[in-house]
């Protein structure tokens, strides 16, 4: 796959549920190795972008397409994971009573043969490197024995991204990422996604407006299904109908 241009792009698409259109003929391009913010209030229609974009939606209209020329509209969701598009959902979805190593060995790239044969085979010298760096990326290394359940709530959501950048995703979609941490695990986060941002282009659903600015290079304001704004933090914060849509909800500004 090329290494420029749009790695994602979405051409008039619309999602309509009975009449209610919850992506109203929506433009969204982001480029290879972009780290794409996505605001906007309650139900302006970002999380069922990501739905889209990951094949959990259809939508009525418009295209989608992946890389160069690969059209994800009607493909599986399973075969849209293969194509190279992860997702980390809100809620950490890790075997709670595996370690953090039995976590990130599952999720590696590899044919799948379930649970007890992977855990039961022994995983290659490559693959135990690249654990090894994942570990290494999430700041979980003096972890790795440790029962994941037991793990603080933003360490959880570091292995879930780990596992996902396990499965070499070339776009990685993250749903809210520090709902919950607390400051210096919000602040850890965003130095994550900065660096994961090198290899791999991410497009990050968020509410907490200061974590938007410390990772931030181009933000997209979605309202109604639609995009309204787009471009620098500062421009996003200073455009008028931002503000007057925030107005009342919550504020644009710390
Ligand atoms: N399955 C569905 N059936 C009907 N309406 C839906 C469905 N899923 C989402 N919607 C509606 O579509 C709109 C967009 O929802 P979406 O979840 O994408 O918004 P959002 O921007 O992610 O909001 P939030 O910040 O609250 O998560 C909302 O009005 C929602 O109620």
């Amino acid at each position: 796959m090329s290494e420029r241009g749009s790695i994602i792009y979405l051409e008039g698409v619309t999602v309509d549920y009975d009449g209610f259109k919850a992506l109203n003929s929506l433009n969204f391009i982001v480029n290879f190795n972009e780290l794409r913010v996505v605001i906007g209030p309650n139900g302006a229609g970002k999380t069922t972008l990501l739905d889209v974009i990951c094949g959990k939606v259809k939508p009525a209209a418009g295209r989608v397409i992946f890389g160069k020329d690969t059209d994800l509209i009607g493909k599986r969701e399973d075969d849209i994971v293969k194509l190279g598009i992860g997702r980390k959902f809100q809620a950490p979805s890790i075997y709670a009573n595996l370690t953090v190593w039995e976590n990130l060995d599952l999720s590696l790239k590899r044919p799948s043969k379930g649970v007890f044969h992977t855990l039961l085979s022994q995983s290659t010298r490559e693959e135990q490197a690249r654990i090894h760096e994942a570990l290494a990326t999430i700041s979980l290394e003096g972890f790795s024995r440790t029962r994941a359940g037991s793990l603080s709530h933003g360490q959880k959501q570091w292995l879930e991204i780990g596992m996902v950048i396990l499965q070499d995703p070339s776009l990685l979609l993250v749903d809210e990422p520090v709902a919950g941490m607390t400051d210096k695990e919000t602040e850890q986060t965003g130095i994550l996604l900065q660096s994961l941002a090198a290899r791999h282009a991410i497009i990050v659903i968020e509410h907490d407006m200061e974590f938007v600015r410390q990772i931030a290079r181009i933000v997209t304001v979605l309202h109604e299904g639609t995009v309204i704004c787009e471009g620098t933090v500062e421009k996003v914060q200073g455009d008028a109908r931002v503000r007057e849509i925030y107005l009342g909800r919550q504020k644009v500004h710390a």
